[in-house]
């Protein structure tokens, strides 16, 4: 059984590392760590790697139909014992530059945009739409990946054609939206508002486009409760909600404001949020995560 330190970092997120395996396999790497108003925090939530791991392998499964995906093994002789349940074997991509994000709901920088703009992403959207509103159709608003730390840029529909070519952007447009329904019907059958995602495709030597990356995570996706839904103010996060509230709380003694960084959190906020992320877990998959690999 190979080390992880035997694998080379070719990348990293805020939370996540992708180490090349060998010329074909790279291992995507998701760590405990989360992240909170752009920083983030000292403290680890255990099992949210093991758990947002689980859930890309369940959507790739579920999406199968659909689109082909990078996805090897979720647990294989080549995965080190350390990363076991929070690492994915995947096959090597070549990676389009492109986010490719679906919103179904107005909020965060679509929100932001259409309040400048009247549009996202060039998208023009009708009048009088407010925080969390639901759109009538889900829109394509792509990104431009940003440098680490930085948000992504919101960009056109004719930027990514300049980027990638025509016939590959729409072919990029119609497959995130495909996808984005097909998750975000599973996702209300269970409860649970998919608000909008963001994907990244490759290609692989067919020139076939593979889904790439964590899929329909909550790190890469605004999942809401259905149950509370109430346009008109920002929804509660799925799984973040008890740091946040936390964080902007005088128990914290923390000014968001400023650019200290956030103190430690308390025990009772991880563990409570360790519970979020296995009950986002079993409803919008109906399994348990005591059936997912663990380190020995
Ligand atoms: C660690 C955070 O960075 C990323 O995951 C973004 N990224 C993905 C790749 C990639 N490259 C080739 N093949 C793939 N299958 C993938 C994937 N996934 C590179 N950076």
């Amino acid at each position: 059984m190979p080390t992880l330190a035997e694998y080379p970092q070719i990348a990293a997120g805020k939370v996540r590392q992708l180490h090349a395996v060998d010329d074909e396999h790279l291992l995507l790497v998701a760590s405990d760590r989360i992240s909170a108003y752009d920083h983030v925090l000292e403290s680890a939530i255990p099992d949210k790697g093991r758990v947002l791991t689980a859930m890309s392998v369940f959507w790739f499964e579920l999406l199968s139909d659909l689109v082909p995906n990078h996805l090897v093994a979720h647990d294989d002789p080549r995965i080190p014992d350390e990363v076991r349940g929070r690492a994915l074997l995947v096959r090597r991509l070549t990676m389009e530059p492109v986010e490719c994000v679906a919103r179904g709901y107005l909020t965060g920088s679509g929100l932001a945009d259409y309040k400048r703009t009247g549009a996202v992403c060039g998208v023009a959207l009708p009048a009088g739409l407010v925080e969390s509103s639901r759109l009538a159709e889900p829109i394509f608003t792509p990104a431009t990946k940003a440098e680490i730390g930085a948000h992504d840029e919101n960009v056109s529909f004719e930027a990514v054609v300049k980027e990638v070519g025509q016939e590959k952007a729409e072919r990029l447009r119609e497959l995130t939206l495909r996808v984005y329904r097909r998750a975000a019907g599973h996702a209300e059958s269970r409860g649970v508002i998919l608000a909008d995602t963001k994907f990244e495709f490759g290609t692989d030597d067919t020139g076939a486009l593979v889904l790439g990356d964590e899929v329909l995570t909550p790190d890469s996706s605004r999942f809401w409760p259905a149950d509370s839904y109430e346009p008109g103010r920002v929804q509660q996060s799925f799984d973040k909600q008890f740091v946040r509230d936390w964080l902007t709380s005088p128990a914290s003694g923390w000014d968001r404001a400023s650019d200290t960084p956030p103190p430690a959190l308390p025990a009772d906020i991880v563990e409570a949020t360790r519970e979020r992320y296995l009950r986002a877990y079993e409803m919008i998959t109906g399994r348990s995560m005591a059936d997912w690999p663990s380190p020995a």
